[in-house]
């Protein structure tokens, strides 16, 4: 596959600026990464209940239900998860252009390929956030059972297991879930967005 020849990025009328002006809000993506079990899923489900009660549109792109649909043709070698976190950075940037704030929850194992989704955003505009936990904590959760099988030899490439992770460098916000309360993650990727006005702080007034 070379690079697409003879394509012109089209200019809508109705563009990103007008949209975000109609909804008070600018967009971007909280991009959750961790180990299976560190509680991305809960902490991205639990900021966008706090974001949807105050009136601030969201979308939530989740592991298993993505790669149950868009992604269902990719497993977990190192090349199927750099596709998938691919994919997901693109629709990511589409979401993000329709004004919302989008909370991506995908382990993302590789720095180089959150590094090349960070790449396709405007600056500022890709949040990345490490869901800290050890893998002993993780393994102790094991909400699906998943850190068992891969045990027993029953998954192969397990992350953290047999598959590597990598934490992120610069990451702009970390929560450590074995030290902090669900709420307390939440809260504090809340206060981030409303310290870099992504919402407007009357949306925060009580
Ligand atoms: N081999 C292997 N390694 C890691 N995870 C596995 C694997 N097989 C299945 N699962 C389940 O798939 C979820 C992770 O999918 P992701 O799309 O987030 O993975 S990745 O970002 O492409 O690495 C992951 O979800 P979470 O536990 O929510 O992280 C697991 O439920
Ligand atoms: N501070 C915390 N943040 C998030 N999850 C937590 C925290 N403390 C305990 N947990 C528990 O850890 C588990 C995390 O599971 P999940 O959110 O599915 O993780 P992931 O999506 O990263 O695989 C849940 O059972 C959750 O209740």
């Amino acid at each position: 596959m070379g690079e697409p020849n003879n394509l012109y990025k089209q200019q809508t009328s109705v563009n990103r600026e007008k949209r975000e002006l109609m909804l008070g809000q600018r967009g971007c993506v909280l991009w959750l990464t961790g180990l299976s079990g560190s509680g991305k899923s809960t902490i991205a489900n639990r900021v966008e209940e706090i974001l949807h009660s105050r009136g601030v549109l969201t979308y939530l792109l989740d592991g298993d239900n993505v790669r149950l649909g868009l992604n269902k043709d990719l497993g977990f070698s190192a090349k199927d998860r750099q596709e998938n976190i691919r994919r997901i950075g693109e629709v990511s940037r589409l979401f993000v252009d329709s004004g919302l704030i989008v909370l991506t929850s995908f382990i993302s194992p590789y720095e180089e390929d959150r590094q090349s989704v960070r790449r396709i955003f405007n600056d500022g505009e890709f949040i990345e956030i490490y869901i800290r936990c050890d893998l002993a904590v993780c393994e102790q959760r094991d909400p699906k059972g998943l850190y068992q099988k891969a045990r027993n030899g029953e998954i192969k490439n397990f992350t953290g297991i047999d598959a590597p992770y990598q934490p992120p460098i610069t990451p702009e916000i970390t929560v450590d879930t074995a030290k902090l309360t669900v709420e307390e993650c939440a809260n504090k990727i809340i206060e981030y967005l409303v310290e870099h006005q992504f919402i407007s702080r009357n949306k925060w007034r009580d």
